[in-house]
């Protein structure tokens, strides 16, 4: 086993490994393929993420492979919220977050054209709107018109100054509703401390967001004020011939739950005309429909609809809106239960810009197969899917497409990101796309070995309605016997529909070169194995996924070669209410656990995490807005909790929590340590400030592995 200090030198060599943040091909078409991309990596020194620009340019030769001929140095990026160019390449907007003189956050709209700035605006001191929202994946959207005269953003409401009851600067400004919007321009009195509903947890500031247009030639900016007084607009795209726009828009009635990780958001798509100054919903107003995106010939778009209410995430139906005919067709249905290893439907959040082929038949988007991100090519109209081949076997991810053109990132468990073009295949042909890499890739980690095991659950843990789920494992381990230490940790995700996939993930790789194997298991309530297996989960958390973790634990202990004396186990936040059930349930089994933001009492937490939906749904309770954790619901949330089984415990446990977590409240994780400490189970507790949900400050997340590998590791008989 690796000392500390030397686990320290490699977590500053791995941390140091760049991933690719975006990447697009330049409009400007020329000779050469010209593909911008902006890299992130983690600089300890600086305490910070820190992003840098590359620029290739590669030549398609003969059998539609790419050659590349000329790769930039990379030129660190500072401050660019946003970089977006125009449809004709011609334009670039650039919206830059700077510290003004007084320490005060500004935000500076600017236009470029091949060689100089254009336009510089200062766009806070306009007091048009609040700050303008980052790429959120939700509300964030900064889109330029088709004629290239407009640029559509959108920003947060600005408010009416609030002014004391007590100032007398304003004496004469009266509380009288009915003057009220004379003395806007004031202020209004009183509403200093008027709390504003936040969107939940990674949506700090943003209560109530404006669509913005700025005119980029005069500079003017006016907000779009005929948005539905109910709904939160995002995903913001221009309409055919800049006629107006279309959006999603979120509803914030009665009041806002958390939209990070949740699908099941009520949402519809919007259309704001601007001739006839209406603003109608084009799918259902009660439904889950998201993320419009336009052919290239404006004749239609493509948006993702989803079940509302219900589990947070699951599989999504593609579907087609017809801007002549004004109609909505599913082109992907939801899928139950796949069969055999077939399609198992769609599973993302958002669909890319830039997704269609120039026919405008196709789109090309991500998605998840069982335990792998995927690249789908779907046939709009046949509706046929294609799932194109990864390029090193691990998995790929669409960052965009253009001109039949497609850019995407692979990884692997062994394979840290690199960058790849190909050129899409006719219809029909797509399977025998040729990746060529934009860049040498960080070297494979030959002392990493990884494969994906499928687990079927034993006769009395199969599901009544659900019996031909199974699920599957994402196993690493080290190539080597010496280097291995017979160690495992067991690291079940959280979500709980989420998925671990074939991807580069830094932990897992450290844990390996540390000696560790590694089991990341995807149990039955995953997302990508279909629908079937989400809602199996449901009514059953606390039980039906704790035994998938603990047989696949079992099975793996059984098949390879390790010591049943050296297994821990760390998961964060539902994987982190696994880790507490498994040392709970299962009380001489693992020698030390970790868990990250842990849900420890989903009784106690159902009025203070920002998805209390998600406490009413995964205990196999109904949830209405007006519903309140009585003492029947609040029965059932303690009888699914982990805190129930804690005077079983002799496992060492360790805490981290982020002081920020607005998903999972840090007292959570309290309400475990007294127990413990009560109880004189060895218990550690770290806080780390300015850290929310996924506790990812360069700092943080440094040390939290740090003080995870010495958790183990003391806790390990050597
Ligand atoms: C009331 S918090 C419930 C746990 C939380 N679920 C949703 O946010 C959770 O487990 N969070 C995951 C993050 C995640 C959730 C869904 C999809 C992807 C990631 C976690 O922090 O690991």
């Amino acid at each position: 086993m690796k000392k500390v200090a030397e686990v320290v030198e490699l977590y500053r060599k791995l941390a140091r490994i760049p991933q690719p943040s975006w990447a697009r091909i330049s409009k400007s078409l020329g000779s050469c393929a010209v593909v911008n991309s902006v890299w992130t990596y983690r600089d300890l020194e600086r305490a910070d993420k820190v992003q840098f620009a590359k620029t290739y340019c590669a030549n398609k030769t003969s059998e539609a492979k790419y050659e590349v001929t000329f790769t930039s140095r990379p030129q660190e990026l500072a401050n660019e919220q946003w970089n977006v160019e125009s449809p004709s390449g011609n334009l670039r907007a650039i919206v830059r977050k700077i510290t003004g003189k007084k320490n005060e956050e500004k935000q500076f709209v600017e236009i470029w054209n091949g060689s100089q700035k254009l336009q510089n605006i200062d766009v806070l001191s306009l007091e048009k709107h609040g700050k303008i929202y980052d790429n959120d994946g939700y509300f964030g959207s900064v889109e330029w018109s088709h004629s290239e005269g407009h640029l559509l953003y959108v920003a947060e409401l600005k408010y009416p100054k609030a002014i004391s009851f007590f100032e007398k600067k304003h004496a004469d400004v009266k509380e009288d509703e009915t003057k009220k919007d004379e003395t806007k321009e004031k202020g209004v009195k009183g509403e200093e401390y008027v709390m504003k509903e936040e969107w939940g947890e990674g949506m700090v500031g943003k209560h109530h967001p404006v669509i913005c247009i700025l005119d980029v030639d005069t500079g003017d900016i006016r907000i779009l004020d005929n948005v539905p007084d109910h709904v939160s607009p995002g995903h913001v795209v221009w309409a055919p011939d800049d006629s107006g726009v279309v959006f999603t828009g979120w509803c914030h009635e009665p009041y806002r739950l958390g939209v990070i990780y949740c699908i099941n958001r009520q949402s519809a798509v919007y259309y704001l005309d601007f001739q006839k100054a209406t603003c109608e919903a084009l799918t259902d107003p009660d439904g889950a429909a998201r993320c419009p995106v336009f052919s290239p010939d404006d004749s239609s778009f493509v948006f993702l609809q989803s079940n509302r209410k219900g589990p947070h995430n699951h599989c999504s139906c593609l579907c087609k809106y017809d801007w002549q005919k004004k109609e909505s067709t599913v082109v992907c249905d939801i899928v139950g239960t796949p069969k055999q290893n077939g399609f198992p439907g769609v599973y993302e959040v958002t669909i890319p810009r830039d997704c269609w082929s120039t026919d405008n038949k196709r789109i090309v988007i991500g998605s998840l197969w069982r335990s792998q991100a995927v690249i789908l090519v779907i046939n709009t109209e046949t509706k046929a899917v294609i799932r194109l081949p990864s390029d090193c076997g691990g998995d790929i991810s669409v960052c965009h497409v253009w001109n039949d053109v497609i850019i995407a990132t692979c990884s692997a468990p062994n394979q840290p990101h690199y960058l790849v073009i190909g050129q899409l295949p006719a219809e029909g042909q797509e399977f025998n796309i040729q990746w060529s890499p934009l860049d040498s890739p960080s070297a494979l980690f030959g002392d990493i070995l990884w494969k994906i095991l499928v687990h079927r659950p034993t006769k009395e843990r199969i599901h009544p309605k659900y019996d031909t789920l199974d699920y599957e494992s994402v196993f690493i381990k080290p190539s080597n016997a010496e280097q291995s230490s017979r160690s495992l940790v067991v690291f079940p995700h959280g979500g709980p529909h989420s998925v671990f996939t074939t991807e580069f993930m830094l932990y897992a790789a450290l844990f390996c070169q540390s000696g560790f194997s590694v089991l990341m298991v995807n149990y039955r309530g995953s997302v990508g194995f279909g629908n079937d297996s989400v809602f199996s989960l449901l009514g059953n958390v606390g039980d039906q996924d704790v035994k998938d973790v603990q047989a696949a634990a079992e099975e793996v202990i059984s098949k390879e070669d390790i010591d049943p004396n050296k297994v821990v186990i760390w998961g964060g936040s539902h994987g982190g209410f696994l880790t507490a059930h498994l040392i709970g349930q299962y009380p001489s089994f693992y020698k030390a656990a970790v868990c990250r933001n842990p849900v420890i009492n989903i009784a106690s937490m159902s009025g203070s995490t920002d998805i209390c939906d998600w406490n009413f749904t995964e205990c196999g309770l109904e949830f209405e807005y007006k519903s309140l954790a009585d003492g029947n619901s609040m029965s059932i949330m303690w009888s699914k909790s982990p805190l129930q089984y804690v005077d079983k415990i002799q496992t060492p446990v360790m805490l981290m929590i982020g002081l920020d977590d607005r998903r999972v409240p840090p007292k959570q994780s309290y309400e475990l340590y007294k127990a413990l400490k009560a109880r004189k189970v060895p218990v550690r507790y770290i806080a780390y400030p300015d850290n929310g949900h996924p506790i990812v400050k360069v700092d943080s997340e440094a040390d939290a592995f740090i003080n995870i590998y010495k958790w183990f590791t003391d806790y390990l008989p050597q």
